[in-house]
């Protein structure tokens, strides 16, 4: 086992089935008001009235100007297994009011989404504002029926793996990332999505065994302070030997490291007075049980144990890993304990010392690690728990769900709120690019108008402001939506969750750097075509009641 003490994160086939049975999502995992609307259409006759849906966001999260769409997955497998049981018909039977009507449920009992056909942006994708990520078409009682469940599945998805790619940003492509938030995540269904979501967004792993397991996320983790403060003296050593890596002759590894601790004292200058006991046994008793993957937690008089400990188990053939600071200044302590490690490759011949890992941890954000960046750190893994599973920064994505289109009449829904207006009608969305691969723009438009083609001048209009126009010559247009759900089946061949994880890199890769960077980031431009700002504003107008004044 290597250390960052990893369990097998290799080889193993995600089981489907067992992720298949996420007890939780399920059809009346929804507000009760889908399902008294429903009734309501169906009693009115509307129930197979043909409705559009787009479900989309109004603001990029963290003050950023892109957000990463996931858990398109989840939808389609909500989507597959949509059905009421007996027991929830019973509930429903007990919980709406007297008077719904038997038919009623006899006819949800028998529903499916098998009229359902979904579209949506690949996920892992970089997406905007606006610009619907999922499309929803079908009958208006079951597309209906989907919203709530819909958003719960894509908002915390969404957040938590741009959260995570925004780390990822910041730390460098070279430094580990692992996300430690079981513990501080909302609830335990939270925390599985953080560990999976963050590994989307481009962590390397999660200390999350059960995430480990039903996702094949590779699971690391060092030790708690609790192992090394379990022991007081070396006393309460019950064993102390272990035998060489390749001789196999039994060596005292404590007497190898009370040693080694008189040497380094005298050589790092250091007193042995300061550096406990009790976390020497520590240590020693650790190293015994993982000596190929020995990786301490230091406290800050720790280095001199771990060290003392790590030379013990080099006279016995090991290579210990590293160790973990979770308290006190982390750059200060990552360059001091990245000095003394030289030191000590330098002085006792063994450079495998130089490549020891330093993982920091301890209430670390995005701020810290630039401000870390800042100061210069020998860090080479971040561990991180409470600020990234509870996006603290900002804790919820505002994915709303909205009625476009019905009997192929548009819909708009007004507001004093001019962002809060929504585009009418069956829209595609088109993503150009310039010639250098870089994401120029998102163009709505209507359906029935024909694709922007490369070359070719196309008028790009700010969906709300007449004055904001501009044209744009693509050299690449992309059709930004599949069909994902059609006739009652999953159209597309899934990506793997380490496929929607390269996907993120790729599609982050297409956005200019001052879309991306962290203070006053340049928004990406989202426009409607000429057509379809037409369309908005006539129908904006033809909605608008026209107030009077006496
Ligand atoms: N060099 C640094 N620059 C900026 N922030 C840092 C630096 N070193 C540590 N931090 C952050 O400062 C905060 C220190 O928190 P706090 O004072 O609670 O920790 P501590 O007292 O050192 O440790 P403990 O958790 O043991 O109490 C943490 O959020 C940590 O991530
Ligand atoms: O700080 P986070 O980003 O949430 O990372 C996870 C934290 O969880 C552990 O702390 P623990 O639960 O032992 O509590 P502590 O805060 O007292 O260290 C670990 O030592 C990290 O500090
Ligand atoms: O493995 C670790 O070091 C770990 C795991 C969870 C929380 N804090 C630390
Ligand atoms: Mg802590």
């Amino acid at each position: 086992m290597s250390q960052l003490q990893s369990s097998n994160s290799g080889g193993q086939f995600m089981d489907r089935g067992r992720m298949n049975q996420n007890g939780v999502v399920q059809p009346l995992l929804t507000d009760l008001y889908q399902i008294t609307m429903a009734y309501a259409y169906w009693k009115s006759g509307k129930t197979d009235d043909q409705s559009v849906f787009d479900l989309f966001f109004r603001t990029n999260p963290f003050h950023g100007e892109f957000t990463i769409f996931a858990g398109l997955e989840e939808c389609l497998k909500f989507l597959d297994s949509f059905h009421y049981s007996d027991s929830d018909i019973d509930y429903l039977r007990q919980t709406l009011p007297e008077g719904v009507e038997n038919d009623f449920f006899e006819y949800l009992a028998s529903l499916t989404a098998k009229d359902v056909t979904l579209y949506a942006i690949d996920e892992g994708t970089v997406a905007f504002p606006r610009v619907p990520i999922i499309k929803v078409e079908g009958p208006l009682i079951i597309v209906q029926l989907l919203e709530t469940t819909l958003l719960t599945l894509v908002n915390y998805a969404s957040l938590m793996a741009t959260n995570a790619a925004r780390y990822r940003m910041v730390a460098g492509k070279h430094v580990k990332l692992l996300e430690f938030g079981l513990r501080r995540a909302q609830g335990p269904d939270g925390g599985l999505s953080a560990s999976k979501y963050s590994y989307t967004g481009g962590f390397d792993g999660t200390s999350n065994v059960l995430a480990g397991k039903l996702f094949n996320i590779p699971v690391k983790g060092t030790h708690a302070h609790a192992y090394i403060t379990s022991f007081s003296g070396i006393g309460e050593l019950k064993t102390r030997l272990l035998r060489h890596k390749t001789t196999g002759i039994t060596g005292d590894l404590l007497d190898h490291a009370v040693r080694h601790r008189q040497a380094l004292a005298h050589v790092l200058d250091v007193s042995q007075e300061e550096s406990s006991e009790g976390e020497l046994a520590a240590m020693v008793s650790y190293a015994i049980a993982f000596p190929d993957g020995f990786m301490a937690l230091v406290d800050t008089s720790g280095l001199l144990n771990f060290c003392a400990v790590a030379l013990a188990l080099n006279d016995l053939g090991y290579h210990a890993v590293g160790i973990r600071i979770d308290s006190g200044d982390l750059a200060y302590l990552s360059c001091l304990a990245r000095e003394t490690f030289e030191k000590v490759a330098e002085r006792f011949k063994v450079p495998w010392f130089n490549k020891l890992t330093i993982v920091a941890s301890n209430d670390i954000n995005e701020d810290t690690i630039l401000s870390l960046n800042e100061q210069g750190h020998k860090i080479d893994c971040f561990g991180i728990g409470t600020h990234l599973v509870t996006c603290q920064r900002q804790p919820a994505l505002g994915c709303v769900y909205k009625l476009v289109e019905i009997n192929g009449q548009p819909r708009i829904k007004l507001s004093q709120d001019v962002e809060k207006v929504t585009m009418p009608g069956n829209k595609n969305a088109y993503r150009l690019y310039s010639a250098d691969g870089h994401a120029l723009i998102d163009l709505l438009q209507k359906v029935s108008e024909p694709p922007p083609s490369v070359g070719q001048k196309v008028l790009c209009r700010h969906p709300f402001q007449e004055s904001k126009r501009a044209y744009v010559i693509p050299s690449h247009v992309e059709l930004l939506y599949k069909v994902y759900w059609k006739d009652g089946k999953i159209t597309q061949q899934l990506p793997t969750l380490e496929q929607v994880r390269e996907k993120v890199k790729i599609s982050l890769k297409t956005l200019r750097n001052d879309h991306k960077r962290t203070l006053n980031p340049t928004p990406y431009k989202v426009a409607v075509s000429d057509n379809l700002y037409n369309f908005i504003h006539d129908l904006w107008l033809q909605n608008a009641p026209i107030g009077e004044l006496s």
